[in-house]
């Protein structure tokens, strides 16, 4: 293999091609949802039934807002009292640098820099968790007040639907640091698919649940409800027990409630859970967060296609991050990786996937 063939071959996203579909089709595909959601047929897959002008895209106070809100995101962001956790460490390797121009719309969606800091403010930690995440959660806020404003009071379903992803926030909040150990820190740069995934497709995708019932009302008896929490309840025990099992571990193997578990080791030092909730499958963790996905959209009825979007996509991007998690890990474990595979051969669904 020549060096460029190389460097090709450990391209991500599909290399230059796959990113430059993804930068025109991931804004088209937000503008899309946002505009057929609040149409009467919300077609998931129809065209919408209007296209606004330029003007109506454009607000000064819709800017005015933004910059406050991203300025109130910061002031908290500095607040001198949080406490300051340790990332993992870089091995400076250094090489010299040349420009690849052909290379360049690649390394604008990923990014190039990994931790782009300004002194200590960390500008990709700091749009993983803070704009786009709470904001997402005013959003599903202000869209239940237009619904009480509207009908009287909050629907059930759209109740459902705050309170599940206020949990979702809330959770990722309360366990704030173990985001230092994603993929998005450690390894991706904080191009295009960070940025705008943080800050743009996060609270404005992300509430579709909510928009869809804010415009489509939909009936919800109470023992549906209580079938949809129980779903809920299930998936949130999947996905919390697996994570903290895994931060745990990582922190503390020797941990009362981790030390019994079976482990397999590693060239690195590091060992590999081979039972508890990572015995199951590779990425039960993966498993609980779609299961809670689809608490989300069920609060919205069957009749649309539309609610149900986070859950495809949802569904296609851990998939794929679990593949790209997979390489990682086979490239950092080697033969001890190839071993927890045979040992635990599901990667999400036990029995299927
Ligand atoms: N709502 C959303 O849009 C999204 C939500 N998420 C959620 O965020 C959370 C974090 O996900 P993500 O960063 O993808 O990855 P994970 O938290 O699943 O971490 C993967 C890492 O865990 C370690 N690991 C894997 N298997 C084992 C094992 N058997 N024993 C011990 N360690 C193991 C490896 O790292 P190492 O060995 O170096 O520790 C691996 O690289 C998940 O709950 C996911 O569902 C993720 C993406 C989007
Ligand atoms: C725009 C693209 C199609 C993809 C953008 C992906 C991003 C929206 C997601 C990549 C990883 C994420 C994580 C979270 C939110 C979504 C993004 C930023 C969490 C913070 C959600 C809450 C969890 O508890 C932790 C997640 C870490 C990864």
């Amino acid at each position: 293999m020549t060096p460029r063939e190389a460097s090709q071959a450990s391209l991500e996203f599909g290399g230059p091609l796959g990113v430059t579909v993804m930068l025109v089709l991931l804004p088209a595909t937000m503008f899309h949802l946002l505009l057929v959601v609040r149409s009467g047929p919300a077609r998931l897959l129809g065209p919408p039934t209007y296209l606004p002008g330029l003007e109506e895209l454009w607000s000064p106070q819709a800017l005015l807002l933004l910059f406050i809100w991203l300025g109130l995101q910061v002031a908290l962001y500095l607040l001198p009292a949080r406490k300051v956790a340790e990332g993992l460490e870089l091995k400076d390797k250094s090489r010299l640098r040349y420009p690849i121009n052909g290379n360049s719309i690649y390394d604008f969606f990923l990014g190039r820099e990994l931790n782009p800091r300004l002194g200590s403010f960390d500008f990709k930690y700091f749009c993983e968790l803070r704009p786009g995440l709470i904001g997402w959660v005013f959003i599903n806020l202000a869209l239940l007040i237009q619904e009480a404003e509207l009908r009287g009071s909050p629907s059930l379903a759209m109740w459902l639907v705050n309170a599940f992803q206020l949990l979702y926030v809330g959770d990722a909040l309360w366990y704030e640091e173990s985001v230092l150990t994603t993929m998005d820190i450690i390894h991706d740069g904080f191009g295009f698919m960070l940025a705008f995934g943080d800050l743009a497709w996060v609270p404005f995708t992300y509430s579709l649940q909510a928009q869809f019932l804010l415009y489509h009302p939909q009936p919800l008896g109470l023992p549906m409800a209580l079938l949809i929490c129980l779903i809920k309840v299930i998936g949130y025990y999947i996905f919390r027990g697996a994570n903290s099992q895994k931060n745990t571990f990582r922190k503390n193997p020797s941990d009362p409630s981790v030390a019994g578990l079976e482990t397999i080791p590693t060239a690195t030092g590091r060992q590999l859970l081979v039972s508890g909730w990572w015995g199951m499958v590779r990425h039960p963790n993966y498993l609980g967060d779609l299961i809670m996905a689809l608490a989300w959209s069920l609060p919205c009825g069957v009749s649309h296609l539309l609610p149900y979007f986070y859950v495809l996509y949802f569904t296609a991007l851990l998939v794929h991050r679990e593949a790209r998690d997979e390489q990682q890990c086979l490239r950092k474990y080697g033969h001890a990786w190839q071993e927890y595979c045979k040992r635990v051969p599901y990667r999400i669904i036990p029995y299927v996937y």
